[in-house]
């Protein structure tokens, strides 16, 4: 499992917390999804759970201990904007082969062209990069990835095609996943749960038809997810 325990972190010129007491327990093959506000502290808990930040007090593990700090990531963290995640001096094929040799089945599931291989970042679009991106971090050593607004800036048909891609790696691999989106329709199609941000209360249960106009009434509380002590 992957683990957040009472989880806060305030940012070092910030007068206060983002993420203030959250619990999360996200079990492999599992998808969870987080919704909240903008603002609200999404991204930064994604940032504390993949280990890209440190907590002022409480932890995330891995299978009941730390994250490890070196070597290849087991917690892999996705970004609305892959832009900002790859070397802008290195050509596609390097940045793909950063993370171990790419999985060909994934770079056909993600229609990766051998062609894009030799091109710098700046010689692709904003969705082929995203494409790298994940490729990169679908990895048979992969357990958990944090998907944070993934999608948000691609079209509708790219956007089926990759979470295609994504879900089909986590059925073969058991990879835990964590969906960060405003979109509640995205989330209801993708996730097995949904937790509201940052109170950590079941949103809505991902059962087929289920009825979001009632939001938190009538969704059995889902045990795994602790309530925030304290909202932000
Ligand atoms: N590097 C930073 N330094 C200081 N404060 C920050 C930093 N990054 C984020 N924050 C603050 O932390 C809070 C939570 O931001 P975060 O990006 O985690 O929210 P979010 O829920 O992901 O928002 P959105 O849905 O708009 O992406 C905000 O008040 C933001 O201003």
């Amino acid at each position: 499992m992957l683990d957040a325990w009472n989880i806060h972190y305030r940012y070092p010129k910030s007068e206060r917390e983002s993420v203030s007491g959250v619990s999360l327990h996200v079990r492999h093959g599992e998808t969870v999804g987080i919704f909240g506000p903008s603002g609200c502290g999404k991204s930064t808990f994604a940032r504390l759970l993949a280990g890209f930040l440190v907590p002022d007090s409480g932890r995330v593990t891995l299978g009941g201990d730390p994250l490890p700090q070196k070597g290849r990531l087991s917690v892999q963290l996705l970004f609305q904007h892959p832009e900002l995640t790859v070397n802008p001096r290195w050509r596609a094929g390097k940045i793909l082969a950063e993370g171990g040799d790419p999985l060909p089945e994934i770079l056909d599931a993600l229609g990766i062209l051998p062609s894009w291989h030799r091109r710098y970042p700046h010689e692709l679009s904003g969705g082929e990069i995203q494409r790298l991106a994940i490729a990169r971090a679908l990895h048979p050593g992969t357990q958990f990835l944090i998907a944070d607004e993934m999608s948000a800036m691609i079209d509708a048909i790219t956007q089926a095609a990759l979470w295609h891609a994504v879900k089909n790696h986590q059925e073969r691999h058991q990879m835990g996943l964590v969906v960060i989106s405003h979109d509640l329709g995205l989330l209801s199609k993708l996730c097995d749960r949904i937790i509201d941000f940052p109170e950590g209360v079941a949103l809505a249960c991902c059962d087929e038809g289920a009825d979001y106009g009632g939001r938190r009434e009538g969704c059995e509380s889902v045990p795994s997810v602790a309530r925030v002590a304290k909202p932000l």
